[in-house]
């Protein structure tokens, strides 16, 4: 059987409500398509801690509260994911691409306008859930 991989993903939520998004390499997996930022968890991490690494990593975004969100397992032709989907509630610095990727801070009801890789529907609709929760 494929090992799963594991996945630390942050839906970055500013004051205003929007979300945080970052456009995928074309080179990569799901290349031009959005993502909310994060990567794979590296062994003896946490997988708060692997977030918090992410985010600084690739959206210069330093984490300060994070609420577990949902929890995604997707399997792709070529590889089965498991996103650990973490809410990231309270941060500090300014968003941007270090990877020179495209980001974008996106309100809940527009996120269905940007193309996803297709793991993420379910977590839009965790999102949208959420919202109405909170
Ligand atoms: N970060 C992130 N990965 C996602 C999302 N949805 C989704 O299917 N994935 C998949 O999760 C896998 C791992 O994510 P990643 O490529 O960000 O991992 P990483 O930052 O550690 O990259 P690296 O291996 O180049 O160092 C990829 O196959 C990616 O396509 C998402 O919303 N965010
Ligand atoms: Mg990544």
């Amino acid at each position: 059987m494929a090992s799963v991989v594991h996945v630390a993903v942050g839906v970055v939520c500013r004051d205003d409500g929007k979300i945080l998004i970052a456009r995928r390499p074309d080179h990569l997996h799901m290349g031009g398509r959005w993502e909310f930022p994060g990567g794979k968890v590296e062994s003896g991490e946490s997988v708060q801690q692997a977030l918090s690494r992410e985010l600084l990593e690739e959206v210069a975004i330093e984490a300060t509260d994070l609420k577990p969100l949902v929890e995604i397992r997707h399997e792709y032709p070529e590889k089965t994911v498991l996103l650990d989907t973490w809410q990231v509630t309270a941060f500090s610095g300014e968003a941007e691409g270090r990877e020179g990727q495209e980001t974008a801070w996106v309100a809940v009801d527009e996120l269905d306008h940007y193309q996803f890789p297709d793991a993420n529907q379910a977590i839009i609709e965790a999102i949208k859930a959420a919202e109405f929760s909170d």
